[in-house]
């Protein structure tokens, strides 16, 4: 009788938890969405018709139409948004420049928008903004607790530990790995043109010696313990990014269950990798009571004095040996393809590289870098044109008033790089040639709205590596100049794609031939 009052308890108890369960899941995936979506309604934003439960995903996943960019070599359109975000251009078209869509359950604030950007900007610090919720968990494996997720107090101190080991000093100590890596590739190409392939995979070639430029000055790895978290950051990508998935929808992780395993695994291994590395070189550094000057040597500084855990030290790694080479890479294979449709602009910046650096380029001085202004201004366009990251992302985490419209506490925004940086609106009717020269004189590149060019993002959030870029860019380039020269080769095929970054969907194959 005893045992069946306690089973009857406890199946009542069960019943309880279940109704309790369920009640909670029809508010956060019903309940809570159809509230937001009438709070954002009434104060005045537009949209996209979302279904429950997956918002506009299945619009969003409809295939892209073809459209001038995907052409062969002959002819490389710049006029790319509409085919790397073709649900957006389309919606912009009924909804203007901001509106809102949904992944799922989650509202996104889509914003094209410079002036309504500035306008949300100036209400709110670096350390109130938060990072989609929706996109940290989905990231995790790859990203953890890295400073790119990070927001509050976590961020402010993280931020201020990375940010001085980025210093121009540091950086300085880092130029002699970049040359040896890039002198590294270089002969490897030559070894290829003697056996007479001239065709070389640009950005496979450069993506592993920016990987490799990483790990070596941030982290002081070299061979195969970088290359084995290289490729498998890069089955990570693969795994979250090459396929849409259903990011905010109930459950979603269970229609991708596979993937979502195998991203798991994959972040585990790495972790493991990189605790490896840590470990060793808190051991070595115990023993030569010397800090090494590379990134990792600094934040294990800093972890003596209890400012960053070992989790955390774990995140931090992984968040930049990804950010800290593929952008880089990418900014660096997209120039190639510029330049090897626009010869003028690789001559003139051969000459520049003859005026500045001299003909010695071995002993490379690299306090001369800063001379290369047009070298600076060929980046800057290759960034407008083509931005390795073509979106930024944050989070409200209070109402913030914009004239008369309030985006609500919680709102998801999707600022849209591409869009912005291929405005006519902003950049005037050659808004999607390559024109190098509008940086010449103006470091906004003579855009009409000082926030319509971000390919760093802005605000205090923007790209803690970027003077690494800068400078890499420039050794790795003049180096290729110096040695090089590049043409498209015939089976190109012009298909600028996303996958977290904005790469070339099926690489970019150059003929690189030796300089007379
Ligand atoms: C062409 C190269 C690069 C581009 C286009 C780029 C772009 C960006 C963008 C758009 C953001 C977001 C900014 C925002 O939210 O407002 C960002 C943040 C970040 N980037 Fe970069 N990046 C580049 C290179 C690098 C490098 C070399 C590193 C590491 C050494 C790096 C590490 C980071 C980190 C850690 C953040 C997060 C900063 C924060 O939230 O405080 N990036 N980057």
């Amino acid at each position: 009788m005893e045992l069946l009052g306690f089973s009857s308890a406890f199946a009542f108890t069960a019943l309880v938890f279940l109704l309790l369960l369920l009640l909670k899941l029809i508010f956060s995936w019903w309940v809570s969405p159809i509230r937001t979506h009438m709070k954002i309604k009434k104060c005045g934003f537009g949209g996209p018709t979302p279904n429950f439960p997956f918002g506009n995903i299945e619009e969003m996943k409809k295939k892209n139409f073809v459209t001038d960019s995907s052409l062969g070599s002959s002819n490389v359109s710049h006029d790319i948004h509409s085919s790397v975000f073709p649900y957006f251009s389309r919606w912009q078209n009924s909804h203007g420049k901001v509106f809102v869509y949904w992944l799922g359950t989650e509202p996104f604030l889509y914003i094209a928008d410079p002036e309504f950007l500035k306008k949300m900007s100036t209400e709110v610090m670096a350390k109130g903004w938060g990072k989609p919720s929706v996109f940290r968990n989905d990231r995790d494996p790859m990203f953890g607790n890295g400073l790119v997720m990070l927001e509050g107090n976590d961020w402010h101190r993280h931020r201020h530990i990375i940010a001085p080991a980025l210093s121009p000093l540091n950086l300085k100590a880092m130029a002699s790995m970049m040359v040896e890596s890039t002198t590294q590739m270089m002969e490897r190409w030559a070894a290829q043109m003697n056996s007479g392939h001239a065709e070389i995979d640009v950005e496979r070639e450069i993506i592993a010696t920016a990987g490799e430029i990483i790990a070596k000055t941030s982290f002081g790895i070299r061979d195969q313990n970088a290359r084995e978290v290289l490729e498998k950051l890069r089955a990570l990508q693969m795994t979250l990014f090459k396929t849409a998935r259903y990011v905010g929808v109930p459950f979603g992780k269970f229609f991708n269950i596979k993937k979502n395993l195998e991203a798991k695994k994959l972040g585990k291994e790495i972790n493991k990798l990189l605790l490896n590395v840590i470990t060793e070189r808190k051991k070595a550094a115990e023993s030569q009571s010397k800090t090494q000057t590379d990134l990792l040597g600094l934040l294990l500084k800093e972890h003596h004095q209890q400012k960053l855990s070992v989790r955390e030290l774990v995140d931090e790694c992984k968040t930049f040996f990804f950010g800290g080479h593929e952008t880089t890479a990418l900014s660096l294979t997209w120039t190639l393809l510029l330049l090897a449709t626009h010869e003028d602009w690789q001559n003139q910046l051969r000459d520049e590289i003859r005026q500045v650096l001299g003909d010695n380029i071995e002993d490379l001085d690299i306090n001369l870098l800063a001379g290369l202004k047009k070298m600076k201004c060929v980046m800057n366009e290759v960034l407008r044109l083509y931005p390795p990251s073509p979106n930024v992302q944050r989070q409200a985490r209070e109402d913030i008033q914009v004239d008369n419209l309030t985006v609500p506490n919680g709102t998801n925004m999707w600022i849209d790089v591409v869009a912005m940086h291929h405005d006519q609106a902003f950049w005037g009717k050659e808004a999607n040639e390559f024109k190098p020269e509008r940086f010449m004189d103006d470091a906004n590149g003579g855009c009409f709205h000082k926030m319509g060019y971000l390919p760093f993002g802005f605000g205090g959030r923007m790209c803690v590596g970027r003077n690494l870029t800068f400078m890499e860019y420039k050794i790795v380039l003049t180096l290729l100049l110096s040695r090089f020269k590049f043409k498209v080769a015939p089976n190109y095929h012009h298909s600028p794609a996303i996958m977290l970054s904005l790469r070339p969907s099926n690489g970019l194959p150059l003929i690189v031939e030796p300089l007379n």
